[in-house]
């Protein structure tokens, strides 16, 4: 079984604040890219080591950087094999999906419709192998379109619109029982995502059907989408406390 990964690292992460792009911000003395481009390399099935291929997708000004950082990511487990020639690193686009998509098109046309593709953001450096191999494990257990989710532990409220000193009036609690906060990498067969992506592309120009995962997409053609157990160490790192907390937390 054949599994590639695109992993999306061309966000500036202006809520972050940093002077470099998000992915290259160094936690624990790595980028966050390495940390999720070795965690992807290091899954591992039955028979070895699951990943073929990674595409990076990086801010177009800044490939170079993302080349060396990534060329000198250490490999951890016996038998895994260097990285080098299996990370390749594409210019992403101006939002998350069209960096996906610009990841699509970069594995190349060669690939089966029944590979799984895996869709990870360099954002969650923590995501650990177990997780990779739980979501590529469904993906082949016949689960098209697979999202990693945890139960939401918060209280949810819908509101309206603010008044004018900002407060929101409650419109209704969500019943959260049913509600999962789901994270990546989200795993599918490439056909099918690419199918979403193009459906997707059709309608780019309207921004009311922008999806903030790859899964939405899926589901707006009406394919199911299934959620696995999610991982709390596969936080997103969004803010400067985030990046905190993971740096005293580690991937414990
Ligand atoms: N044009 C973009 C925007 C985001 N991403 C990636 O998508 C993931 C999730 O995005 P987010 O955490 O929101 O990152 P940023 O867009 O960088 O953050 P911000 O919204 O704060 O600028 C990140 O790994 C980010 O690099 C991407 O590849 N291309
Ligand atoms: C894909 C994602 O990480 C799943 O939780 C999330 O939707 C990304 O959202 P962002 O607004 O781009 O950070």
């Amino acid at each position: 079984m054949s599994v590639v990964a695109v992993l999306t690292a061309a966000g500036s992460g202006s809520r972050l604040g940093h002077a470099l792009p998000k992915a290259l911000v160094p936690l624990r003395g790595e980028a966050l890219v390495v940390h999720a481009a070795r965690r992807l390399l290091d899954a591992s099935g039955a028979h070895g080591p699951l990943l073929d291929e990674i595409v990076v997708t990086a801010p177009a000004e800044h490939l170079d950087a993302f080349v060396v950082a990534l060329a000198a990511t250490p490999t951890e487990g016996p038998g895994t094999p260097s990285p080098g020639p299996r990370v390749r690193v594409v210019a992403g686009g101006a939002t998350r999906q069209a960096s996906v998509a610009a990841g699509l098109a970069a594995l190349g046309a060669h690939l089966d419709a029944g590979t799984t593709v895996l869709v990870h953001d360099a954002a969650r450096p923590f995501a650990p192998a177990e997780l990779v191999a739980r979501v590529v494990a469904a993906v082949a257990a016949g689960h098209e379109a697979v999202v990693p989710g945890l139960p939401v532990t918060d209280t949810v409220k819908r509101v309206g619109p603010a008044d004018a000193g900002g407060a929101e009036p409650v419109r209704a609690t969500v019943e959260r029982a049913d509600l999962r906060a789901v994270q990546t990498p989200q795993g599918f067969t490439l056909g099918l995502l690419r199918r979403a992506h193009d459906e997707a592309a059709r309608h780019a120009h309207d921004e009311s059907l922008a999806a903030t995962d790859d899964a939405g997409l899926v589901e707006r053609l009406g394919h199911a989408v299934w959620v696995v157990a999610g991982d709390e160490r596969a936080a997103k790192i969004t803010t400067a406390r985030d990046l905190r907390v993971a740096e005293l937390l580690g991937d414990a």
